[in-house]
């Protein structure tokens, strides 16, 4: 696989254990690679026949799987992370070519997925309720029980590993998932699909539909459907909430933000700056958690700033699939002009340009028609700008300044996000006091956008609620049966 050669002409739907086009469509669509702006697939988006025969393959499924023992579960799971390892470089080539990330970051990407399954594998065998004794010789114990079908909705920034976070949870505790990635991402989740088959699950145990907004209602909205996690936009969470709760199903919202990174004058600079650069320059910048707002003591403000830049004019952009390419294109035109539309609007509002925020054309001919930009470092930031108060999901830095630990506490928290955060400082203290003040539901001390499975992902305020990752997740994908055993006469009270 190379560059401007891939092409997908094989179904993008999975139901039954197979590749499938849908019965019925609710739209076409086409599938882009980003380093090239070519098409590499066009597809029916699943409309409600296809969306009900998928719910009930499912349904068929969870009745096989929801029996299994958590040993059993946890060896098909353990065999399915082994396969995902086996085919670690086709699956991060497949990633690259439509998501447009370095070839360097997917595999990365592809090595948490794996790492996603087996940590559910281990504790799918573990799983157990409680027993609790009751006056009488009586008692009572609880079981955790799977919610039936659960549906899964990803963005389009880290599709394959979107897909492992939430399937793995879902499959340890014994439920089936329909799985709907974005359009604009629809075909690594395929060689997902198609390594649980191989590793022995029951055939509609895991399911993929295609589509955009209109399939991903007729989803929400099934009765058979018993939950919904969705990774997305604050607005389209807003929409699956409001849909979920007519159902009355529970949801697992991961959404947007606009973090703050905050560095202390005391930090050990050198990592200080590594970090920003991992806070803002993953995956195009395109990364939910990212500490775009860059808080910096006056004091290192200058040495920071200088270094800062310098690093980030160093990174390779390019082709994606070479090896030394750290910066790929983004993930497509729209994308491209609101990011350079977030950057012209800064410099109207006061910001300066340190480096990029300009289109990047990469000098090989086939790559004239990617969706590349440059790396962008805003300084003059404000906080009431909107480079600091809206999302831009793109590689845009905005760097502010600060005096004291009280003003950027007050400063960071003043958004409705709360994914995550970030403090570089050498003093612990001050570290864990500054943590334990900011509203974010993921918050690093000297890294940022560290991804441990074993570690709950997820946000605060608008940036959703539920968790990802960690054993926590367990309790998002399961329900608590309560029995309660009289071993001796009932006492009526009639
Ligand atoms: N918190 C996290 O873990 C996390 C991770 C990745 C991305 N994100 C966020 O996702 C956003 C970017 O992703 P995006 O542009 O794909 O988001 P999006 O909200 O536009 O789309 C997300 C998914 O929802 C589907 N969808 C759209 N409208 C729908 C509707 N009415 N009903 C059901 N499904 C619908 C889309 O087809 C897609 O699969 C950013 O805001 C980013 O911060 C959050
Ligand atoms: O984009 C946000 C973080 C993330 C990484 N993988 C899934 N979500």
């Amino acid at each position: 696989m190379s560059t401007g050669t891939f092409v997908v002409s094989q179904p993008l739907n999975y139901r039954g254990g197979a590749r499938v086009e849908p019965a019925d469509s609710s739209g076409i669509e086409k599938a882009f690679e980003p380093a090239t702006g070519r098409v590499i697939a066009t597809f029916a988006c699943s409309g409600e026949k296809e969306v009900n025969l998928a719910v009930q393959d499912a349904k068929a499924a969870f009745k096989i799987w929801s029996q299994k023992s958590g040993m059993e579960r946890c060896r098909i799971l353990l065999e399915a992370a082994r396969l995902i390892r086996e085919r670690r470089d086709e699956i991060a080539k497949v990633e690259t070519i439509n998501n447009g990330k370095s070839i360097f970051e997917a595999r990365f990407d592809i090595d948490i997925s794996s790492q996603s399954l087996e940590y559910y594998a281990g504790l799918a065998a573990s799983m157990a309720g409680e027993h609790i004794q009751l006056p009488g010789g009586s008692f009572g114990y609880t079981r955790r029980e799977p919610l039936g079908v659960c549906v899964g909705i990803g963005a389009w920034n880290y599709p394959f590993q979107i897909a492992c976070w939430k399937s793995a949870p879902a499959l340890a505790c014994g439920n089936a998932m329909i799985f709907k990635p974005s359009p604009f991402t629809p075909v690594s989740v395929l060689l997902l699909a198609e390594i649980y088959t191989e590793a022995g699950v029951p055939p509609g145990l895991f399911n993929v539909v295609q589509g955009g907004a209109a399939t991903g209602q007729f989803l929400c909205q099934h009765h058979d459907v018993a939950k919904v996690s969705f990774t997305g936009s604050v607005p389209t969470g807003t929409k699956i909430m409001e849909m979920s709760a007519k159902g009355i199903k529970p949801v697992t919202l991961e959404l947007g933000g606009k973090s703050p990174l905050i560095i202390f004058s005391d930090c050990d600079m050198e990592n200080a700056v590594k970090g920003a650069l991992m806070a803002n320059f993953l995956t195009q910048g395109e990364v939910c958690c990212n500490g775009t707002r860059v808080f910096v003591q006056k004091e290192i403000l200058d040495k920071f700033t200088e270094e800062v830049v310098k690093q980030t004019q160093r990174i390779k952009i390019g082709d994606p699939l070479l090896e030394d390419t750290r910066m790929g294109p983004l993930i497509n035109r729209p994308h491209l002009e609101r990011v350079l539309g977030f950057v012209k609007v800064a410099k109207q509002q006061g910001a300066k340009v340190l480096c990029g925020g300009d289109l990047y054309v990469p000098e090989d001919p086939k790559l004239k028609d990617g969706y590349y930009m440059r790396p962008c470092i805003l300084t003059n930031c404000r906080d009431d700008m909107t480079c600091v108060k809206e999302e831009i999901f793109g590689p845009v830095m905005s760097i502010l300044s600060f005096d004291t630990e009280a003003e950027v506490l007050e400063r960071a928290n003043d958004t409705s996000f709360g994914l995550a955060a970030g403090v570089f400082t050498r003093d612990i203290q001050r570290a864990h006091r500054v943590v334990a003040e900011l509203q974010a539901g993921m918050c690093f001390i000297n890294n940022y956008n560290v991804s441990p499975v074993e570690l709950p992902f997820g946000g605060y305020k608008k940036s959703g609620f539920g968790r990802e990752n960690g054993r926590v997740t367990i309790e998002y994908y399961s329900q608590l049966k309560t029995v309660c055993v009289e071993m001796g006469d009932v006492e009526s009270a009639f």
